[in-house]
């Protein structure tokens, strides 16, 4: 159940008293999601998603509601920070910092079609060129840095030729991080967690309608690629062997492709940072299992999912981009 911290209607009329979004007409908290507290929010004006944060600071949190604004403002569907009387986007509540957002329609899917995987491909490129001109940086904080601080507090959990692979991994990254195709891959504003379950579709099955990207609590600057990567390695695979598949993998990067185009840079670089990217969610995996934060409450993601991924890009499994 992700209502870390409980949200009663007094709290919630009072904090709408500080907006122009109507009156409170209902508050249920919702149940997924792992890292911050959320609400569905009705009020006399609209339907709204309260979230409460649980993780990241205040000092961390503006440039995640900025993003989102310059988005939504620029016509990628992404939740819309509201703001209050006195312009805030971020304000607070049973002492945590918090934010009202727009609902976006839909539901995710769990077993896309290519038609799914097309307009999440898309609206990824669309959301990257969005963001170009987005005036703040902040880096991927669960990048290259963490990687190497994390990799010696989560190798003692693993089996030895499964540490051995964590710390080959991370080297090669160390490298390929030095080397010009690395530092000439187009970069910006990245969405980082792109995974099924934050994107939203509404329509039906065969006609989905992208209603849009949620969760953006793992942004930060890095590569365009390595938000293609995360998104291919998630939603483009045969979720019991991790192996990808064709037809999905082809929807999507053509379909990112039509709308930037991938440079040769890219294509060099795909293979190792396709590795990055499953490097990332095994490690972040690993330490949540076996370094839960003290509050967690919910069971965490299986970190061998992302072992096998890592270790199938690894050994060659690759879908060509195009
Ligand atoms: N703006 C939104 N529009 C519609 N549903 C949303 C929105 N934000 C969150 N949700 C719903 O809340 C759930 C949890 O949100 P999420 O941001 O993924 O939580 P967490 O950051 O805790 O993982 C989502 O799966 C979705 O059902
Ligand atoms: N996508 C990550 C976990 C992040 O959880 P989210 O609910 O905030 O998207 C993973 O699968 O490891």
């Amino acid at each position: 159940m992700a209502v870390f911290t409980p949200v009663t209607e007094t709290d919630a009329r009072a904090l709408l008293a500080d907006y122009t979004l109507g009156e409170l007409r209902a508050l249920r908290g919702i149940p997924s999601g792992i890292e911050n507290t959320n609400y569905f929010l009705t009020t006399s004006q609209g339907e709204y998603v309260l979230t409460l944060f649980e993780r990241l600071t205040r000092e961390q949190l503006p440039f995640y509601i900025d993003l989102m604004t310059h988005l939504a403002e620029h016509g990628i569907p992404v939740p819309h920070p509201q703001a209050t009387r006195d312009g805030r986007r971020l304000a607070e509540l049973n002492g945590k910092p918090c934010t009202i957002a727009t609902l976006l329609p839909g539901k995710c899917e769990m077993s896309p079609l290519p038609a799914h995987c097309e307009q999440v491909g898309a609206t990824l490129a669309r959301m990257h060129l969005a963001g170009r001109d987005f005036p703040a940086m902040q880096p991927n904080l669960l990048g290259l840095d963490w990687w190497r601080e994390t990799e010696p507090v989560v190798a003692p959990y693993l089996d030895p030729a499964a540490a051995a692979m964590l710390r080959d991994e991370v080297a090669v990254q160390t490298a390929f991080a030095q080397t010009d195709v690395c530092r000439a891959l187009p970069r910006g504003p990245a969405h980082c967690d792109l995974f099924r379950d934050n994107v939203l579709f509404a329509g039906t099955r065969e006609a989905p309608v992208l209603g849009g990207f949620i969760d953006f609590y793992f942004a930060g600057c890095d590569t365009w690629l390595f938000d293609l990567a995360v998104c291919v390695n998630d939603w483009c695979i045969a979720h019991a062997s991790g192996a990808f598949q064709p037809e999905l993998a082809q929807a999507m990067l053509g379909a990112y492709d039509r709308v930037r185009p991938l440079t040769d840079g890219e294509r060099d670089a795909w293979r190792t940072v396709l590795r990055s990217a499953a490097l990332r969610f095994w490690m972040s995996r690993l330490r949540d299992f076996h370094l839960p934060r003290p509050a967690q409450t919910l069971t965490p993601h299986d970190p061998t999912h992302f072992e096998r991924i890592l270790r199938l890009r690894r050994d060659g499994d690759i879908f060509p981009l195009p």
